[in-house]
């Protein structure tokens, strides 16, 4: 489903929605799916390396992948290597249309195993095998970051920590992790709001979770509350605004009167659903951002005193989350996103009231769309002086300091 197209999340659900597993079991399959996600380059660089005539792109192909992915994970191995061939031969033997295939399969995975470490070292000679990333990621993000690359790829490979935003109107930081510490739950705070949990855990699992204490959303989308500056009492449009993360931290900071709006209907309600938990009220409008300043659309005409502008983005910053990204893009695409989010920053900042604060966030590490969008902005806008504001973070997984990669330019109307 994902190389048709689908998203991962998506392409779960689809399956699950047509299968009777229990839960330990798609528990397992969504493990596998993500590690698969992580580890398809350099299964697919591999299985070319061993099979004389590696199978069609069909159901087999993606088979033999899902195992040689798991059985190359020597650092972090989900099963015993019997297990992953006994259930892929099982697997094949099950369906009419692959069981021809069963012999075959078995002599790939064991001759994996027995000749692993010479294949593994041919493998991680090309970029695909080494980096498991599309390789014109991999130029770009060289061309992009001489010094940095490898670290970014590395980091957009690492599964990612849990991290979880305080709600300040309900507790404090130190409460938290005592209480967290109570329930036999590690932590630690790594931002003003945030902690990182020592191990992922269910939402189900999180104290106070349900009762809005706490919210899941990684350390570098916590820092955009806290730059837009809001205060008591403004009027603030929060123009991409779902699934809710930033709306609900915007809430969490000031009593403002703030719009969230999305063009996404099903999306919306994924901002409802985080609002409700967190107890928190915002007017909530489906409409198109880059439209509506010119009247006749979502916009009353009232100027807003603050607006975040977490525009779509091709997610380069985000992959270590949603590990599909990286196959499911095209390298057109950034153009493409990058024209919109500018049609959509130019229709905003007719929105915003003089001396108002405009916060470009994006969650790419693609300068086409993150600085050269805010330097593209602010040639096109006299108007607009920018303010300090981190720029691009690029994504760490440094147990101190962990986060995705953002990027955040915040303007002020003169
Ligand atoms: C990066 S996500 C926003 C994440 C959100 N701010 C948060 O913190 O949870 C971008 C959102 O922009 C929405 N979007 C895309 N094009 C849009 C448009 N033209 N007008 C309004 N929303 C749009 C998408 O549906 C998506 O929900």
């Amino acid at each position: 489903l994902v190389r048709d197209g689908a998203a991962l999340p998506q392409a779960l659900t689809q399956v699950f929605a047509q299968s009777a597993a229990p839960a330990p079991t798609r528990g397992a399959i969504q493990d596998i799916a993500y590690r698969t996600m992580r580890g398809v380059g350099r299964a697919e660089t591999l299985l070319n390396n061993l099979a004389s005539r590696p199978p069609e792109p069909t159901l087999l192909h993606c088979l033999l992948c899902v195992a040689l992915c798991l059985l190359a994970d020597v650092d972090d191995p989900a099963y015993e290597n019997f297990t992953v061939v006994n259930q892929a031969v099982t697997a094949v033997d099950s369906d009419p249309q692959m069981a021809h295939a069963k012999g075959m399969v078995n002599a790939v995975l064991r001759r994996f195993l027995r000749e692993r470490e010479a294949l593994m070292a041919s493998a991680v000679k090309t970029p695909l095998g080494m980096w498991n990333y599309p390789v014109w990621w991999i130029d770009r993000m060289k061309a992009a970051y001489p010094q940095q690359w490898q670290a970014i790829l590395t980091a957009g490979n690492a599964p990612p920590p849990l991290t979880l935003r305080v709600n300040r109107r309900k507790t404090g930081v130190a409460d938290y992790l005592q209480s967290l510490s109570t329930h036999g739950i590690g932590a630690r705070q790594i931002g003003a709001d945030a902690i990182r949990l020592d191990n992922a855990l269910p939402v189900a699992q999180i104290p106070g979770f349900e009762d809005g204490l706490a919210s899941v959303q990684d350390a570098g989308a916590q820092l955009a509350a806290p730059l837009l500056d809001v205060q008591d009492g403004m009027r603030v449009l929060d123009a991409c605004a779902a699934p809710g993360g930033k709306t609900g931290h915007i809430l969490e900071i000031a009593d403002v009167d703030l719009t969230a709006l999305d063009n996404n209907a099903k999306r919306l309600q994924r901002i409802t659903q985080n609002l409700e938990r967190l107890q928190l009220q915002a007017t909530l409008l489906q409409g198109d951002a880059s439209t509506g300043s010119a009247g006749g659309g979502w916009w009353d005409g009232l100027p807003f005193d603050r607006i975040l502008a977490d525009v779509p983005c091709t997610a380069s910053g985000i992959v270590r989350r949603h590990p599909d990204i990286r196959w499911l893009r095209r390298k057109t695409d950034t153009e493409q996103l990058a024209t919109l989010s500018a049609k959509i920053l130019d229709n905003l900042w007719q929105m915003l009231r003089p001396d108002g604060k405009l916060l470009l966030v994006t969650c790419s590490v693609w300068p086409q769309e993150s600085e050269a969008q805010a330097v593209a902005f602010a040639a096109r806008n006299a108007n607009a002086r920018r303010l300090p504001a981190p720029g691009q973070l690029l994504p760490t997984a440094d147990t101190e300091h962990d986060h995705d990669g953002l990027f955040y330019a915040l303007f002020q109307k003169c």
